[in-house]
């Protein structure tokens, strides 16, 4: 379990972390979001102990990093899949790790073979492509057999095949009873992988919840329609007190009453229906909705405009 309490960090007049209190639990695999600079890399890097809070505290396991005996036997992490010598090899960069923690050497062969990288293990983590950096962080994460585990964004630089195994993994380490706390920028997978959510903007916490209840509190429900009996439809839907928004075309759509009261309607006064289908925002929309007022580098949504010196001679007709 990881513990934070009015945890705060200033650098200068900046506020970059802004009284975070919350708790991660074992069992579960904690989904951490923000937008860019919201403040999520400085908290875990004050969970490592790697920078000293303002204000506020965090315990791992009931207790302070920097008092862990041997702590990557509670706590690994994987922040920055750079930070590795790149002259040692894989297998010498986690014995390194392994014998400064008292581990013993066996471990080191087997989180090579847990993360894949059995076979380079004697090469040079330099020549390593981003995603093979990211499976040598993981190993090093896994080195100590911790209850608590600890990444930011973890699924950077990974092909579809390994995004795949880093879910699989994160949810077995949760399924065993560990603590898992992963940071991502990938909505949809976070969607997939995790149960329990936290979110900040602007280093304040805005929500801490289900996957389930964030998105349901965040994003709108409605029920799409299409009918090629539009007019009678939106009459019979008037009459039955039921507020509907016209889409364009032929699509309705309708919030707060449900598809079986409107497949029923349909059904009494016999009107066709091509599509009767309960709407819910994705996880992505649900954190646009929440996250809008404290993104803090807004993008223009329009594409840039072509050089004025290419004239409008560009354009085809
Ligand atoms: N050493 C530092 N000195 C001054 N300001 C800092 C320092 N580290 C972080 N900040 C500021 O604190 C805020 C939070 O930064 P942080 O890197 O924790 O955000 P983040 O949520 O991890 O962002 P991203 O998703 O872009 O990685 C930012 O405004 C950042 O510019």
């Amino acid at each position: 379990m990881i513990e934070l309490e009015g945890l705060t960090k200033r650098y200068g007049e900046k506020v970059a972390v802004n009284h975070l209190t919350f708790t991660v639990r074992p069992g579960i695999v904690t989904g951490f979001l923000g937008p860019n600079g919201a403040g999520k890399s400085t908290t875990m890097r004050m969970m490592l102990g790697l920078d000293r809070p303002t204000a506020g505290d965090v315990r791992i396991d009931g207790r302070h990093y920097d008092r862990l005996k041997d702590p990557l036997k509670y706590i690994g992490a994987l922040l920055d899949a750079k930070a590795v010598h790149g002259g040692r090899s894989a297998f010498n960069h986690l014995l390194c790790l392994a014998q400064s923690n008292g581990i013993p050497r066996q471990r080191v062969h087997e989180v090579l073979d847990t993360v894949g990288l059995s076979s380079v293990a004697g090469k040079k983590a330099k020549g390593f492509s981003l995603g093979m950096g990211q499976r040598l962080g993981i190993a090093g994460a896994l080195l100590g057999d911790p209850r608590i585990l600890m990444f930011d964004e973890p699924v950077n630089g990974l092909d579809p095949e390994g995004i795949h195994w880093i879910r699989t993994l994160m949810r077995t380490l949760a399924a065993q009873g560990r603590t898992v706390f992963v940071s991502s920028h990938l909505m949809s997978e976070m969607a997939l992988t995790a149960d329990r959510l936290v979110v900040i903007g602007q280093g304040r916490l805005l929500a801490d919840t289900s996957m389930a209840d964030f998105i349901a509190h965040n994003s709108r429900a409605y029920v799409r329609i299409r009918s090629p009996q539009r007019e009678r439809l939106l009459d019979v839907l008037h009459g039955a007190g039921i507020t509907v928004v016209e889409s364009g075309g032929a699509t309705l759509e309708v919030d707060g009453t449900g598809a079986e009261r409107i497949g029923e309607l349909a059904a009494r006064y016999q009107l066709v229906l091509h599509e009767l289908s309960p709407q819910r925002a994705s996880l992505e929309e649900a954190f646009m909705r929440l996250t809008a007022e404290s993104v803090e580098y807004h993008a223009h949504s329009d594409a840039p405009a072509p050089p004025q010196q290419w004239g409008d001679g560009w354009k085809k007709d």
